[in-house]
This record gives structure tokens, sequence and C-alpha cells, in this order.
């Protein structure tokens, strides 16, 4: 049944002009799902979350969220970019409020859940800095935060963790992971990083080059909190691995 789906991709095709990015894609999102997607640089992992997110039209085909198309007004749905998100002009406070504000929650509301996220973030000393005070870890934590604290029924991550160094990005991920349990979220964390889809997704989808199609789908249930070093997880890393060689 399509409806025990959070999020169902059906035929989904799209061109630039005569360029054909994403070639006939179907697949599914379940319930607080979090999965990963990689694939070779330029093969569309961005376009697809941006036509998920509506920010392109599809050339045909479907996305629809609880069986039905996405509507930004009815879909609660969070992105977190490469780039930090965050609004310069605000403070930190103000940034993880923003989304609650427009969504027009009452005060007391906004006041608890961006005290609850600051805080589950470590970030509640620096609530008032504004961005350009603040290290990349932070802003990214900050972004993470304002995510959340929308409680997003989709939340779409495109490469976020990017720029930091190894030991920020672990931190950082740990953290997504507890969030993610606590908040109840479907999860779709877009990434170049083969380790990185390995440590935090339930399942795996390994994009072609373009025209871009599915080449692979793989469950990924080893136990919680994972280890890198452990012999289960480097042959699921090497099994990615050898389905991309994309160098
Ligand atoms: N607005 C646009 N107009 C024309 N072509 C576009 C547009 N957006 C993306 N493309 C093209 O679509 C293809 C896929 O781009 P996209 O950025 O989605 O790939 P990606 O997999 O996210 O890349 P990367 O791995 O480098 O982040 C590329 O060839 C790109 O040049």
């Amino acid at each position: 049944m399509e409806n025990e789906y959070k999020v169902v991709v059906k035929n989904l095709t799209k061109k630039f002009g005569d360029l054909l990015v994403l070639d006939d894609l179907s697949f599914h999102v379940r319930k607080n799902e979090f999965l990963c997607i990689v694939g070779p640089t330029g093969c569309g992992k961005t376009t697809f979350l941006n036509s998920l997110s509506r920010l392109y039209d599809v050339t045909s085909g479907e996305i629809l969220i609880n069986g039905e198309a996405v509507d930004l007004k009815r879909h609660n749905i969070a992105y977190i970019f490469q780039e930090y998100s965050n609004m310069p002009w605000l403070t930190i406070r103000q940034n993880v409020e923003f989304g609650l504000r427009i969504k027009h929650m009452p005060e007391d509301y906004i006041k608890e859940q961006t005290e609850y996220f600051l805080d589950m973030v470590g970030l509640t000393k620096f609530q008032e800095y504004y961005p350009r005070q603040l290290s990349a870890s932070m802003l990214q934590r900050a972004s993470i935060a304002r995510a959340f604290a929308v409680r997003p029924e989709v939340l779409l991550m495109d490469e976020p963790y990017g720029q930091l160094d190894v030991e920020l990005r672990f931190k950082l991920e740990d953290e997504l992971i507890r969030l993610w349990r606590e908040v109840g979220t479907t999860v779709i964390f877009i990434t170049h990083n083969i380790e990185e889809a390995v440590y935090l997704s339930e399942r795996i989808l390994v994009l072609t080059n373009k025209p871009t199609k599915i080449k692979a789908e793989i469950p990924n249930s080893l136990p919680r909190p994972r280890d890198i070093a452990a012999p289960e997880f480097v042959a699921l890393r090497n099994q990615v691995t050898d389905l991309i060689k994309w160098w």
C-alpha cells in the first residue's frame, strides 16, 4: 500500500532542455526511515531534492508525500544545504525560531521548542550571537536546530557536512541520529561520502551516472551506535564503493 510510505517517487524524469538528468526514477521512503542517496558528481542528487521541495518543476512523473502530490503548505518539509543556511542578520536564537514564526506558532511554544533544540545541539550559550561570530560546525548545528524545531515530517539534507573535518563530522552525525530518533522524522540525506552513508542510513540508494537511474538499493541494519572499524561496517562500505567506482 502506497500510504504506508512517507515519500513515493514514481517514474520521475527531469530534463534541462535536451539534457536528461533523472531518467524514470521510482522508489519509496518509509515513514521515519533514514535514507542516504549516493551517486557520482553531477548525476542529479541536488536536482532530485530541488524537485522534491518544488524548487524545480519535474518533466514527468510524480513525487507524493502521504500519498498526495507534494504541497509545501500542507507538508512540513525542512531542507538543510551544504552552505550554511542561517540568516546573517538574525541571531542564532532568531534563526532557530524562524520556521516556527513563519508557521504562526504560539509564543510559548516557539520559546519552548527553541530552547529545547538549542540545548540539544549545545548552542544555548551562543544563542545571542550572530552567524558570523560562530564556527562552521556551530553554524551547521544551528541549521539542524532550526530544521528540527519545526518537527518536520520530511527532512532533506544535501551534503550538510561536506566542508567539515572528520572529527567534527562524526560528532554532528551522532547528534543528527539522536535528533532523528527523538523527533521521529523521515530523512533523505545526500552525500558523496560512502562511509557517512553507511554510518547514518537505514538504506542506501546508489545512483548511476547521467542519465540517472537507480543502480542499487542496499538495506543497512548494522546495529547502532555503529563502529566504522567493525568488519560488517567495512564489508558494507566496500560493497557500496564497488557499486560506484566513479573515480
Ligand atoms: N537549473 C539548471 N539548469 C540547467 N542544468 C542544470 C540545472 N541544475 C542542474 N543542472 C544540471 O543537471 C545535472 C545534475 O546537477 P546536480 O547539481 O543535481 O547534480 P549533483 O548530483 O547534485 O552534483 P554534485 O554531486 O556535484 O553535487 C548537471 O549536469 C547540472 O549541470
